[in-house]
């Protein structure tokens, strides 16, 4: 039976929900639900707090989880990403007021509140720069508003939240994140694991591709080919109509417009794009 913790609410619950009731397993019927057993896929999916989900990996209680990179790294726990999952991206960033900070290097001796304290401190260590980290647990952005801090270091995602109070990104990023899939540093993988993991990444590649067919001349065949090389090679049948062959490749969703610009322009005919519902490379 596979253990397995999923977000039970935040910035990555319902993404995290959609991807694997797309990959099969079964989804919570309410968002009270903290276990629901799915015998179909010898799976037990445990709805914890996106934070916390790290710890119970590292420990080897859950077999696998889904949580935000930066919350990997954050919890310091002896868990490994296996699989990054393309939704959830964020940068880590430091901020202040517009204009009174120029780079990390600014911030020696002066006080920085964040809710990612592991990150943060890591990243103060390796870079050699001597400052107080304060520890909130969340809505950062506001501490230094009242003196609490004279940075602070957070998830940027659009920025809004940072404009709404007058704060600016300054300095390189500290980190990117999207959602991850973890397991326990160096644990074997089981079947139950690999079988996640394939579907995650049929799912995955099912979202980035579409399955373009189309009509073109013999002899421009291998212009086509080389328009559209498929993931391991095109399909090429015989058409009934003297000097045509027809085509059938995956092509990455976008720039397939862009793509049939191409085909059409060295003459290719009846181009068809169709949604990949499910796959299994
Ligand atoms: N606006 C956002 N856009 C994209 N990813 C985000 C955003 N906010 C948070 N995340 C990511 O989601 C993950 C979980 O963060 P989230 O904010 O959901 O947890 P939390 O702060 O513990 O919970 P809550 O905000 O519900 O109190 C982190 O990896 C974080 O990078
Ligand atoms: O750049 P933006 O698109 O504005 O998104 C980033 C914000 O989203 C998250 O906040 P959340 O709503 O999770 O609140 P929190 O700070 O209490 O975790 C994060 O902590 C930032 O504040
Ligand atoms: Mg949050």
């Amino acid at each position: 039976m596979l253990r397995l913790a999923v977000p039970n609410k935040g910035a990555l619950a319902d993404a995290a929900q959609t991807i694997l009731k797309e990959a099969g397993y079964r989804p919570r019927k309410d968002s009270k639900e903290l276990v629901v057993i799915d015998p179909e896929n010898s799976c037990e999916l445990f709805f914890l707090r996106p934070r916390d989900i790290a710890v119970y990996v590292g420990e080897g209680t859950l077999d696998a989880g889904i949580t935000g990179r930066d919350m990997l790294f954050d919890s310091g726990a002896p868990a490994e990403e296996v699989v990054p999952l393309g939704f959830g991206g964020s940068t880590f960033r430091f901020a202040a007021p517009a204009g009174r900070y120029g780079s990390a290097a600014d911030l020696s001796g002066l006080r920085i509140a964040t809710s990612y304290s592991g990150l943060l401190g890591k990243y103060l260590a390796d870079e050699g720069i001597d400052a107080r980290v304060i520890k909130l647990d969340g809505a950062v952005e506001t501490a230094i508003r009242l003196g609490v801090a004279d940075a602070v270091a957070d998830v940027v995602e659009t920025g809004t939240t940072l404009r709404n109070v007058g704060l600016e990104v300054f300095g390189e990023p500290i980190a990117h994140s999207e959602a991850v899939l973890i397991k326990r540093s160096g644990a074997p993988e089981t079947n139950g694991f690999q079988q996640l993991i394939r579907r995650l990444q049929g799912v995955l590649v099912a979202r980035d591709y579409v399955m373009m067919d189309y009509d073109i001349r013999a002899e421009r065949i291998d212009e086509a080919i080389a328009i559209t090389p498929g993931v391991e090679g095109p399909t090429v049948s015989p058409l009934h109509r003297e000097g045509w062959v027809a085509v059938r490749a995956m092509v990455p969703r976008k720039g397939h417009q862009q793509i049939m610009d191409q085909l059409w322009e060295i003459g290719a005919k009846a181009i068809l794009v169709t949604a990949i519902y499910a796959c299994r490379l």
